[in-house]
């Protein structure tokens, strides 16, 4: 009989199994328990927030999404009026674009935790309200001085050039007998008062001749030769009324066409509207024609003229050719059938060729419709020497037939008049004596010399 026959045999191997499953069932139940504990830590974990305590390098918190949390935190009464969701997304536009942010993404939107518009923020619009009917009423024309008798009325305006000029040469023609020194003054005196060289000679010969001839024994009698002689060299063959009334063409009336020219600076804007002024008092209607296209103000100048007195302006847009507003505005009076057309035109400096070329087409543009029928050229009283240079350079690009001699109430060289018209061989037929609306005189040379006399 061999072991495996014994009963104690099976006996031992059953036992070594049973042993053995034991053994096994112990070590995964054991195992089991480990990973359980495993889980739960993660789990923990897992209820942190998502990358709780890492900050970005850009400073970004990183946070649990959501709006809820947001929203619970706001007042009551603003959660009340929080509009509808669709409203409450703030466009891009809508982003106050204060920090510099990029409006990029969700970045777009209007950040949550910044200031939330409410309906209490929101300003609606004032409904626009209609213009009482009084408003629209014109503006009441203004009282006009009459241009009569202007140029003695302004007469205290020349008070520099009378003290420099006409009350020099009377103390020193008053003084007695002359001897080559007293002459030499009085001609000083004329160079000074800007009369010129050939001007001064003229008139110092004839004084000469005229106080050897008289027996001049009182400053009275000295004061009337030396009127009459200044009187005398300021005659003209041109006459000195301004071409600014109607005429008829063909039957039909024709608006005079006056073109006011001159350097930047000279006052043509203002002659432009005080010579508006003087014909509107004078029963005319008139339109303005704003060519100075080159200086935005100057149309918005002639403009505040033309309402003082209830004239129209033609103007065009800035930087528009000068020439076609010009055309359109001689157009406009043609039509409207009115007295005279002014045509304010741009001023700058002669010494470019280009824009004294731009001036003569100007007028030859206007000329197509209808003859100009008087040049005001605008010069400057205070410029002196250059202000003629000035008046020789537009001489020769447009026939002048008058000139403007504006500022004289500013200098002390009121004897520029005597100068330009000599030189130029056109009347002045205008004076400026002052800023304000009505200091335009027509130009008469015994007023003028009287007031400069004094
Ligand atoms: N004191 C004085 N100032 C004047 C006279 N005429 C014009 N002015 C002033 O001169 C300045 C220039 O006048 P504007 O009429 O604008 O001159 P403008 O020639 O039209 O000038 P631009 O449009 O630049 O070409 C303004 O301040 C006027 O008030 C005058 O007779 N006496």
């Amino acid at each position: 009989m061999t072991l495996v026959d014994t009963p104690w045999f099976w006996i031992v191997v059953v036992a070594v199994v049973v042993a053995v499953a034991i053994l096994v069932t112990g070590l995964l139940v054991a195992r089991k328990r480990r990973i359980s504990l495993d889980a739960s830590r993660d789990a923990e974990l897992e209820r942190k927030p998502r990358g709780g305590g890492y900050t970005a390098s850009g400073g970004i918190a990183l946070a649990p999404g959501g709006t809820a949390e947001a929203e619970e935190e706001k007042p009551a009464e603003e959660k009340a009026e929080q509009p509808e969701p669709e409203a409450a997304e703030h466009p891009v536009e809508d982003r106050p674009e204060v920090d510099g942010q990029p409006g990029v993404g969700d970045d777009a939107a209007v950040p949550r935790d910044s200031e939330q518009r409410t309906m209490r923020d929101v300003k609606l619009p004032e409904p626009e309200t209609e213009e009482p009917a009084e408003a629209a009423e014109p503006e009441p024309r203004e009282e006009i001085a009459p241009a009569s008798g202007r140029l003695e009325r302004l007469r205290g305006r020349l008070a520099k050039s009378r003290s420099m000029f006409g009350q020099s040469l009377l103390g020193l023609l008053g003084a007695g007998d002359l001897d080559e020194d007293s002459w030499q003054d009085v001609e000083d005196t004329l160079l000074v008062a800007d009369l010129g060289a050939a001007t001064t000679t003229h008139i110092v010969e004839r004084l000469r001749d005229e106080l050897a001839r008289r027996t001049v024994r009182t400053s009275a009698e000295a004061r009337a030769v030396l009127h009459e002689v200044l009187t005398a060299e300021l005659s003209t063959d041109g006459h000195r009324a301004v071409r600014a009334l109607p005429h008829t063409v063909d039957g039909a009336k024709q608006p005079a066409v006056v073109l006011v020219a001159g350097v930047n600076g000279t006052g043509k804007t203002t002659t432009t509207g005080k010579l508006a002024r003087v014909l509107v008092a004078q029963g005319s209607s008139v339109v303005l024609g704003a060519a100075d296209t080159f200086r935005a103000a100057a149309a918005d100048q002639l403009q505040t003229w033309a309402e003082r007195v209830g004239a129209e302006v033609v103007r065009g847009k800035e930087g528009a050719d000068p020439a076609a507003v010009a055309f359109d505005a001689v157009k406009r009076g043609i039509d409207a059938g009115v007295d005279a057309v002014l045509v304010d035109t741009a001023g700058r400096l002669h010494t470019k060729t280009g824009l004294m070329d731009e001036l003569g087409k100007v007028k030859r543009v206007v000329e197509k419709q209808a003859k100009v029928d008087e040049v005001l050229l605008v010069l400057d009283a205070t410029t002196g020497q250059n202000g003629l240079a000035q008046a020789r350079v537009f001489s020769e690009v447009i026939d002048v037939t008058g000139i403007v001699l504006t500022k004289l109430d500013g200098t002390a060289k009121g004897g520029i008049v005597f100068q330009v018209q000599r030189e130029l061989g056109v009347p002045v037929k205008l004076v400026g004596l002052g800023e304000g609306p009505d200091d335009l005189a027509p130009f008469e040379p015994g007023a003028f010399v009287d007031a400069l006399l004094g």
